[in-house]
């Protein structure tokens, strides 16, 4: 059985009176694709915001890679290398595809926005940015401003942009939300082929993909892990089909 790489217990948000996340506890190991599941609101981006460093706990711990990440803040858990595949709003929509990724990677090195580079640690640069476009299937696209691209593409390059920070772990929430059925084809063969170096934890409506593509699944009920288990026994759980599933997997 692999180590595990994240560790997440007791995690608790309060909004007012509502606990979004009330003692989320969730192990997830190296290299797994790790599902998470469960009703609307029952505090999925919640965790996904908490585990990234956007969100900080009112209580609870959060341990990636052996340490204690519960205090550190957002960039200092990327360079640990857990990182969150943003929405597209956070790229340069009026830049090309490639100089979006060269900007991931010089964050990732910690680069300033410096105007004077070495000519060689920008050629090394670009030549990564090339190699991550071309893992996420927009090799053909390089020259292509990211406002341009269509919704699929737009979600290959937020998933690129969070690869070119070198991630251990990669949190996605909703990667194929409002996507037609080839670019849900197309996003699926990515996120299958990164399985194995690097550990995948998402939160995905569309149960087809969950059950296709996860190696474990958590489900959230209220704020708390309910259950935890493969695939096979996900669909089997009685609190699970009680509380979400319903005959919708039968
Ligand atoms: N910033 C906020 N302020 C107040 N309430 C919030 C905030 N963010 C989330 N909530 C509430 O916390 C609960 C959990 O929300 P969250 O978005 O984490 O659930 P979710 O499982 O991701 O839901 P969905 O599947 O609908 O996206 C909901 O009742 C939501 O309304």
């Amino acid at each position: 059985m692999s180590a595990t790489i994240l560790h997440v217990d007791g995690l608790v948000k309060r909004f007012g009176g509502l606990a979004a996340t009330d003692g989320a506890t969730l192990d997830v190991r190296a290299g797994e694709v790790h599902a998470l599941i469960g009703p609307n609101g029952a505090g999925k981006t919640t965790l996904i915001h908490q585990i990234a460093g956007s969100l900080a706990p009112d209580a609870g711990r959060i341990v990636f890679d052996g340490a204690d990440v519960t205090a550190l803040p957002m960039a200092k858990r990327v360079h640990a290398g857990l990182a969150r595949s943003y929405q597209i709003t956070n790229v340069f929509g009026r830049l090309p595809v490639l100089d979006n990724l060269a900007l991931a990677v010089q964050a990732r090195s910690g680069g300033s926005l410096r105007f004077w580079r070495p000519a060689r640690s920008e050629r090394a640069r670009y030549d990564e940015a090339a190699a991550v476009a071309e893992r996420v299937g927009l090799a053909a696209k390089l020259g292509r401003l990211a406002n341009e691209l269509s919704h699929g593409e737009q979600r290959q390059l937020e998933v690129g942009l969070a690869l070119a920070t070198n991630p251990k772990l990669l949190l996605l929430d909703e990667p194929m939300a409002g996507m037609g059925p080839d670019e849900t084809a197309r996003l699926l063969a990515l996120l299958q082929s990164l399985r194995g170096g690097l550990t995948l934890v998402l939160v995905e409506h569309d149960m087809d993909v969950v059950f296709q593509l996860a190696d474990r699944i958590s489900t959230l009920v209220s704020g708390r892990v309910i259950a935890c288990g493969t695939p096979d026994e996900i669909r089997a759980h009685p609190d699970v089909r009680r509380a979400y599933l319903g005959d919708e997997i039968a």
